[in-house]
């Protein structure tokens, strides 16, 4: 039977399946009935149109007299036609349950987009509110001793608004962090919340510290509409609680690296009185050296590694951006703040010089200090073969980008390409990367995309090589899901990548699925956002660098 057939008849059987009324017999009794009825000799509108009609039009004795009239006649070829129908419909059931899976997804998204506004809504509310009884502060924002803080976060009720914090001074860490932990271990989460030091993030114009709270005000009296302010300016954080707790992460095998780390670790211990805490291959190695180590703190297992965040003050980084990616891979959820030490190549994500890491350290545990909030892109594989819903794989979360590229095959990549429910186009080439703004300047960049600020909230989709004159790349705006969908008609199969590692083959028929996730990279800045990302562009990639033409031209 053609593809074609199969596929209609696989839409028929799907919708049956997914009735309730139709059990696996009667399922197979479609599925012979319907190749019963498709005449071996028949055109295609004909079958077409039985298969179209055949619920309606054939009573079951009917298909089985007809079944009964085949048979006979071709008993081998029939049985086999019978077994690849009976495997269509369940592909089909496959199809239908995978379908559903990618509407639990692009859900998850927006349902994580929605308690994000809600969540902006609610701290916009209480502070108009609070602006009005001219409330002075809240228990949770006042200033108090650690203890106090300690006591007050440990009988932290979620379902009471008594101790909600005002909101007047900015978004406060407590309520962002007793909002993300993970659901299954809260109480031993909130336990390490209560460790952790708060902190304030506040809006400004550049340089202006004025506390200014997040607004996305849209005003539309008297029917002018005026935006009040912008979206996005430049971030602040400041500590409210001394932080405790430092991550440090390292790229590996690098001697520039081991000479500065146990330095560094010395002086954040003895200089600072702080926590250090590091991968469990670098504690080993520290050991190795001296057991004055012995203090440096590390996890146990994936349990312990999954409240990471929930412990951390502050991120450390020593190496280049791969290390930054990797700092960023770690944590599966929020994300403390990254303070990144250039110890590689270029630096695009590491403005910090090694050499002076006392003063830089000393001013952003100190604060307040620049952040840029780095979004990252939440991607999730769906598996044409996967039998039901529960079968989809663990959400990646990315800071660059998701590659989607022809890996070993020496085909195009053929990829269906849509953006919530709208179709985008077919990617015919090498493949596709869809990429945050940071990532913009990473692979991206490589393959023809703009430059954007990474403060900017966009989703960029750059094809990579495509064989068209008119595929130029797109910046598309973060609340949109995009789905890309390896058709069965592909020649060969396609592999993603994520921030460049992590390769998963995609099968004809699987999908991935990717939208901005709730929690992005905090990374302190030297300067601010824009001069660190100015600086980057200019030093690392040399941008727009021209010798300028002498005086002395033609006239006039
Ligand atoms: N043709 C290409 O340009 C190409 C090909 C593959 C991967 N990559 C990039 O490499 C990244 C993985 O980095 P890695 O260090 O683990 O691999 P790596 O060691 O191969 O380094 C890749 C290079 O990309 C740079 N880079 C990484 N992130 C960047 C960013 N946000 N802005 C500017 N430059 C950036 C790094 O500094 C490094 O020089 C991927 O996320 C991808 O963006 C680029
Ligand atoms: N802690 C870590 N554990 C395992 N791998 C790591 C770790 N830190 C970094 N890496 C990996 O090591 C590789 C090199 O790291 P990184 O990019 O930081 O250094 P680089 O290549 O010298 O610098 P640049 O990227 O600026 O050229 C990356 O692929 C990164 O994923």
């Amino acid at each position: 039977m053609e593809k074609k057939e199969r596929r209609n008849l696989g839409s028929r059987l799907g919708l049956s399946v997914i009735s309730p009324a139709f059990s696996p017999e009667e399922l197979m009794q479609e599925s012979s009935d319907v190749a019963a009825n498709g005449s071996p000799n028949g055109t295609e509108n004909g079958r077409l149109e039985t298969f179209g009609s055949s619920a309606s039009t054939l009573s079951s004795s009917d298909s089985i007299k007809a079944a009964y009239a085949y048979l006979p006649q071709t008993p081998i070829r029939s049985t086999d036609a019978h077994l690849i129908e009976f495997s269509e419909a369940m592909r089909t059931v496959a199809k239908a349950l995978r379908r559903v899976a990618e509407g639990k997804a692009a859900a998850q998204a927006e349902a994580a987009e929605w308690k994000r506004k809600y969540e902006l809504e609610k701290a916009r509310n209480l502070q108009h509110k609070n602006e009005e009884l001219e409330h002075e502060g809240c228990p949770c924002c006042m200033n108090g001793t650690l203890e106090d803080s300690l006591n007050k976060l440990t009988v932290h009720d979620a379902s009471s608004d008594q101790n909600e914090c005002c909101g007047n001074h900015g978004i406060c860490s407590h309520q962002v962090l007793g909002d993300e932990a993970p659901a299954p271990i809260v109480n031993s989460a909130y336990k390490m919340v209560a460790r952790k030091a708060s902190f304030r993030l506040s809006w400004g114009c550049n340089g202006e510290k004025n506390g200014q709270h997040k607004h996305d005000v849209v005003s539309f009296e008297k029917g002018d509409i005026t935006t009040a302010s912008r979206s996005n300016k430049q971030i602040l954080l400041k500590w409210e609680t001394q932080p405790q707790t430092v991550f440090i992460i390292t790229k590996p095998n690098s001697s520039e690296v081991r000479a500065i780390m146990p330095e560094m670790v010395r002086w954040l211990n003895e200089h600072q009185k702080i926590n250090v805490l590091v991968e469990p291959r670098l504690r080993e190695e520290l050991l190795a050296d001296d057991s004055y180590f012995d203090f440096v703190q590390t996890w146990e297992d994936d349990d312990d590694k999954k409240l990471l965040h929930t412990k951390v003050d502050l991120v450390v980084t020593l190496g280049g951006d791969g290390t930054v990616l990797w700092a960023a891979s770690l944590f599966k959820g929020p994300v403390p703040p990254v303070v990144a030490f250039a110890l590689g190549s270029l630096g695009f994500m590491t403005p910090f010089h090694s050499e002076q890491y006392r003063e830089s350290l000393g001013n952003v545990i100190k604060g307040p200090f620049s952040i840029t909030l780095r979004n990252r892109l939440q991607c999730q594989v769906i598996r044409d073969a996967a039998k039901d819903e529960l079968e989809t794989e663990e959400p990646i979360l990315v800071l660059n980008e998701v590659t989607i590229d022809r890996g070993i095959s020496s085909y195009l990549t053929y990829l269906e390409c849509y953006c919530d429910s709208s179709f985008v186009t077919c990617v015919q080439g090498d493949g596709l990367i869809i990429s945050t703004t940071s990532g913009s300047t990473a692979y991206s960049l490589a393959a023809g995309g703009s430059m954007v600020h990474p403060q900017v909230p966009a989703i960029l989709f750059t094809p990579i090589c495509p064989h068209s004159l008119s595929f130029r790349p797109l910046i598309l705006p973060e609340y949109v899901t995009l789905r890309v969908q390896v058709p069965y008609n592909s020649r060969g199969q396609a592999w993603a990548s994520f921030d460049g590692k992590d390769r998963k083959q995609l099968a004809p028929g699987d999908a991935l699925i990717c939208s901005m996730a709730p929690w992005p990279v905090p990374t302190a800045c030297l300067v601010d956002s824009t001069t660190d990302f100015l600086r980057s562009i200019h030093e690392g990639l040399h941008w727009n660098l021209r010798k300028s033409q002498s005086f002395d031209g033609p006239p006039a």
